[in-house]
């Protein structure tokens, strides 16, 4: 059994048309609607033809669903919430796929007092934004992770990880602290640091631009592909989880000045060690099967 006939889903970029690409794809009886706040994305989509309904506002859309999933940016969430929480059946559940939890989740609680709210994040993506970036496999094989709060109904739980596992997804359980701790240096960080060195290189006055472009050899081309990604959302993200990169970001900087250091005086060592040690890291990820060069993963879209 599904365990979701009537889904919503609000915002229709990259992450809401794979959700309903994927839906297309594995559940196919799913009533779909959906709603952007965006005309010409809303047109788009009309166009792209992978939705049942579009709605002309938030409140529309939810009337009749029995899972609503919030795909906008993070500092989006509780203010499109606010804007449907007086149309939502009683029963639906909300949930949203947002990169940070525990803002989330708090700006959900105030929006939406006493509805049943699984938050999650698919830990799946690419640095392409809007409707026509979006396709059905994006899920395949990767995590999602659920942050509900300890008194979250657990039928409720239990639904939202089998409509994910239905999409193709492996379900883990967190709290949104910890969370949002552990994608502070898997994901934010690394962000971070692509804006800041393609930054870096772009401001040079003594090398140009486009030597900086005929030059960039493999590393600066991946952080370029970071640095790509969307300005809103990673914005969003940034204010949303300041706590957690301020934390990692202290540590890094500590670490990066331990390397100047083992360059300044020669220590071979010191580079030879880490280096070492951060291989073997590349290596556990593709054993998961968490690389970039797993089946179908959308680096190509
Ligand atoms: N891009 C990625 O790789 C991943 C993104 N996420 C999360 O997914 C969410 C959506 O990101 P993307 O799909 O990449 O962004 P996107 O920019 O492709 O799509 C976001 C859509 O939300 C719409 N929107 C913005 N504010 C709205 C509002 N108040 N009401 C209705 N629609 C609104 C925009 O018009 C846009 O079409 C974000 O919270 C992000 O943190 C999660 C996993 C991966
Ligand atoms: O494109 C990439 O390399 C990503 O890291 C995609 C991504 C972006 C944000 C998330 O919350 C999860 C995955």
């Amino acid at each position: 059994m599904l365990p979701f006939a009537r889904v919503t889903i609000i915002g229709l970029g990259l992450i809401g048309s794979s959700v309903a690409r994927a839906i297309r794809r594995s559940m196919p009886t799913v009533r779909l609607t959906g709603y952007d706040a965006s005309p010409a994305v809303r047109k788009r989509v009309a166009e792209l033809d992978f939705l049942d309904d579009i709605a002309d506002t938030a409140g529309a859309a939810v009337t009749d669903a029995d899972l609503v999933l919030l795909c906008v940016p993070v500092g989006a969430i509780g203010e499109v919430a606010a804007s449907f929480a007086a149309d939502l059946p009683a029963d639906a559940i909300v949930s949203d796929v947002g990169s940070s939890k525990a803002g989330v989740a708090a700006a959900l609680a105030v929006a939406l007092p006493g509805v049943a709210v699984v938050p999650a994040h698919p830990v799946a993506g690419t640095e392409k934004s809007g409707p026509d970036a979006g396709f059905a496999s994006l899920f395949d094989g990767r995590w999602c992770i659920l942050t509900p709060a300890g008194d979250a109904d657990p039928t409720a739980v239990m639904r939202v990880s089998a409509f994910w596992e239905g999409l193709g997804a492996r379900v883990d359980i967190m709290d949104a602290a910890h969370h949002d701790l552990v994608l502070a240096v898997t994901s934010h960080l690394p962000h971070l640091i692509a804006y800041t060195i393609v930054g870096t290189a772009s401001d040079l006055e003594t090398v140009t631009r486009s030597e900086v472009i005929k030059y960039s050899a493999g590393g600066f081309r991946d952080f370029t592909r970071i640095a790509a990604s969307d300005p809103t959302m990673w914005r969003d993200v940034f204010l949303a989880n300041k706590e957690a990169v301020l934390e990692m970001l202290q540590r890094f900087t500590e670490d990066l000045t331990a390397l100047q250091r083992a360059i300044r005086w020669g220590d071979g060592d010191t580079l030879f060690e880490l280096f070492t040690r951060t291989r073997a890291v590349r290596r556990s990820i593709i054993e998961e099967g968490q690389d970039d060069a797993a089946p179908d993963f959308g680096r190509q879209h």
